[in-house]
């Protein structure tokens, strides 16, 4: 259920409403009426548009938004390279990362916290597929944070979409449209181009990325569940109009750019935006507000039924990213083994734990802030001791995963691991396979042939 910490406060409030034409003013009247680029702003402020899409986009799928601010972006000096021959997030740079494609099934310890760095230096690729500069593929990240990013400070990806999926600590990110406060069990979407400033009001931060670098996430069809449920539009939360004025100070504008940093001086906030409208901005989403649909009768369902948000390929049904989540919910399922079958997908899947545990694995070696990666037809399933457990439990209604919630990136794409997330990070579990699945015995019983009367 949500829970009523997640009430508005005055410093973040937002407008509600997923792929809905918002606009906001810190100021009244900064929004011209009638039109986008009047010859002089009545306030003074220049006018700017953000494209997510190209210009020529359908209706349907087009996303932009006009920004009324105090100097336009393009006010700075040159980007330089920062930090080039330790900063790279670019699955296809191999000079410089080495992607491991390896059919094992892959298990991670919680990633550390580490609080020497700021959320620009936190961003560990790791594991992939696709490339940023053809605008292909996804990236999947760990982020481990305990510095502010500096006070004048402002970072954007080129590359992709930022779906962030906070496990510990609270992100307070202050965007170009305004600012946003996620903590975990809440994920936020922070769109191509936008620039923001993460600070942590509450100390050390870790949790999990998926960059998207083709297209968009959108809300599942529905089909035969009708008009609701799922993650409803109305619970996606868009930042208001908050502006700063500072026209003196220096800023520092970090671009992620082709998985390269960069770095470019300014002589004024980036954060002054005093009004904006249009389709394309960041926004957050509460997982407790999911609304879960599941088996009431037998069997166990795909689990395309926890779909949060979808970026399909261009083949429809089919997704370069589903970010998929298994929320606390009742199992009633009659003669039926309950946690996830035994399979091989086409799909490669790779998961993460925020808190809690995760009905498929009792081992208790996948634990918050853990990952796991089965890649495509990388066979999986329950372990020894959860199929031991599921295959002779007492039917009755039971609620699963009361306060866990585990989540999937499933990706039809063949997802490379970096040598970061193979070796440098030292988390793979040696014996996954072996500690998970080698111990399951048969159980055949011939059946005792029939004897003819
Ligand atoms: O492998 C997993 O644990 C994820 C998963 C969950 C489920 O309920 C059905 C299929 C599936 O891949
Ligand atoms: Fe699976």
């Amino acid at each position: 259920m949500p829970s009523s910490k997640f009430a508005h406060s005055e410093k973040y409030r937002y407008l509600n409403g997923f792929s809905s034409y918002h606009e906001s003013e810190a100021i009244e009247g900064t929004l011209p009426i009638g039109m986008n680029s009047p010859q002089k702003h009545p306030y003074g402020l220049y006018t700017e548009k953000l494209s997510g899409t190209a210009f020529t986009a359908p209706r349907t799928e087009n996303l932009q938004t006009w920004v009324y601010r105090i100097i336009p972006s393009c006010s700075h000096g040159n980007f330089e390279p920062r930090e080039s021959s330790t900063y790279n997030t670019n699955p296809e740079n191999k000079p410089y990362e080495k992607i491991h494609h390896i059919p094992n099934q892959l298990r991670w310890d919680p990633f550390d916290l580490d609080e020497t760095v700021d959320w620009v230096h936190s961003l560990h690729l790791v594991a992939g597929a696709g490339d940023p500069t053809m605008k292909n593929g996804l990236g999947m990240y760990i982020y481990a944070a305990g510095k502010d990013m500096g006070e004048h400070e402002a970072f954007y990806s080129a590359d992709g979409d930022f779906l962030i999926v906070p496990q510990h600590g609270v992100l307070d990110i202050r965007t170009e449209l305004g600012r946003i406060l996620v903590r975990p069990k809440e994920i936020c979407v922070i769109p191509r181009g936008f620039k923001y400033r993460v600070t942590l009001p509450e100390g050390p931060v870790r949790g999990y990325i998926l960059e998207l670098y083709q297209g968009q996430f959108k809300l599942p069809e529905l089909g035969p569940i009708g008009s609701n449920g799922l993650a409803n539009a109305r619970d996606f939360q868009v930042p208001v109009a908050d502006f700063d004025e500072d026209t003196d100070s220096e800023w520092h504008i970090l671009s992620k750019f082709a998985g390269h940093l960069f770095q470019a001086k300014q002589t004024h906030t980036p954060f002054d935006v005093v009004g904006w409208h249009g389709l394309y901005y960041p926004y957050k989403y509460d997982l407790g507000r999911f609304n879960v649909i599941g088996s009431t009768s037998y069997d166990h369902p795909d689990p395309s039924i926890f779909t949060v948000l979808t970026a399909q390929s261009d083949h429809a049904g089919t997704a370069i990213a589903d970010f998929v989540i298994f929320p606390p919910r009742w199992l009633v399922a009659e003669n039926t083994f309950r946690p996830p079958w035994y399979h091989r997908n086409t799909m490669s899947e790779f998961m993460g734990l925020i808190d809690g545990q995760y009905d498929a694995k009792t081992g208790g070696g996948f634990q918050p802030a853990g990952a796991s990666l089965h890649n495509v037809m990388s066979a999986h399933g329950p372990d020894a001791g959860a199929y031991e457990k599921a295959s002779n439990a007492d039917l009755k209604p039971v609620k699963e995963g009361e306060g866990s919630m585990a989540f999937m990136f499933e990706s039809c794409l063949m997802v490379g691991v970096t040598e970061w997330g193979l070796k440098t990070c030292k988390k793979v579990q040696a014996e996954y396979n072996a500690e998970s699945w080698q111990p399951l015995k048969p159980h055949f019983k011939r059946p005792t042939p029939k004897v003819a009367s």
